[in-house]
């Protein structure tokens, strides 16, 4: 079964051709890794998908329902969930508010899966009445993780989470999602293989805004040469 199909989707940006053919499946209780060098359309990809770059060719499915021409709005409603590379948060709001405004409903399970990534993310726990503006770079990223996750969504899409980050928040940040996988499904884009390697089931490489290799994350484990091609490490 498929939760997300994404066939042939092609995004322009202005007169440019961004996306020319992304097909991606994502399976249901797996952690999906897409790959690629800076600027091969990961970010478009999943800007497109959340219907905040519009494709102008191609379907989306959710759950087998077709989701490109809707708003964004709708999209997320759908139980997609989007942590964008920059975060996007009110830095002067506290950890315990930017929870609160996030909630689409404060009712008992929401309430009971913010105790729950409260537990993966003890930091926020910490710092529940300080500005999310002084978080380390490390916590601000758990935090917009946690805010995504609160929702009953069935999928997130996180994009680059341990971009600026040292090794070892990295690798925490890492193991926390990989504990994620156990109530959602996980669409994460990194640059950052030797990482996202320990805790993906899947990858797709993307290079110059096409879908060039895909394969189960030990095929990409055993190819040194992929890795070289499209990501520039042994
Ligand atoms: N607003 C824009 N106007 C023009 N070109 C854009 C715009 N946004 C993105 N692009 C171009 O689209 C291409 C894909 O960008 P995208 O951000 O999706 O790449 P990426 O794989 O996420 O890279 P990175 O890891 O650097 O974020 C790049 O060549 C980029 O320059």
């Amino acid at each position: 079964m498929t939760l997300l199909q994404v066939k042939d989707m092609q995004t322009f940006i202005e007169q440019y051709h961004i996306l020319q053919g992304v097909t991606m499946d994502v399976t249901p209780g797996e952690i999906t890794v897409l790959f690629g060098r800076n600027g091969a359309g990961k970010t478009t990809t999943l800007r497109s998908i959340m219907g905040l770059q519009p494709a102008s060719k191609g379907s989306i499915h959710w759950k087998g329902e077709s989701i490109e021409r809707l708003a964004t709005y709708q999209i997320a409603r759908k139980g997609i969930g989007y942590v964008p590379e920059d975060q996007s948060m009110f830095y002067d709001l506290t950890v315990g508010e930017t929870m609160r405004i996030a909630m689409r409903r404060q009712d008992d399970r929401t309430m009971e899966r913010q105790e729950w990534i409260l537990n993966v993310f003890p930091d926020l726990r910490t710092f529940w009445n300080r500005k999310t503006g002084l978080l380390s770079g490390g916590q601000k990223q758990m935090m917009a993780i946690a805010r995504a996750y609160v929702n009953d969504n069935d999928l997130l899409l996180i994009d680059e989470p341990s971009k600026g980050l040292a090794p070892i928040m990295v690798e925490k940040l890492m193991q926390s999602i990989e504990m994620m996988k156990a109530k959602t499904t996980v669409l994460l884009v990194e640059q950052n293989f030797f990482m996202a390697q320990t805790i993906g089931d899947r990858y797709y490489m993307m290079d110059e805004g096409k879908i060039v290799h895909q394969g189960s994350m030990q095929e990409l484990r055993n190819n040194g040469e992929i890795r070289r091609k499209y990501l520039g490490i042994a």
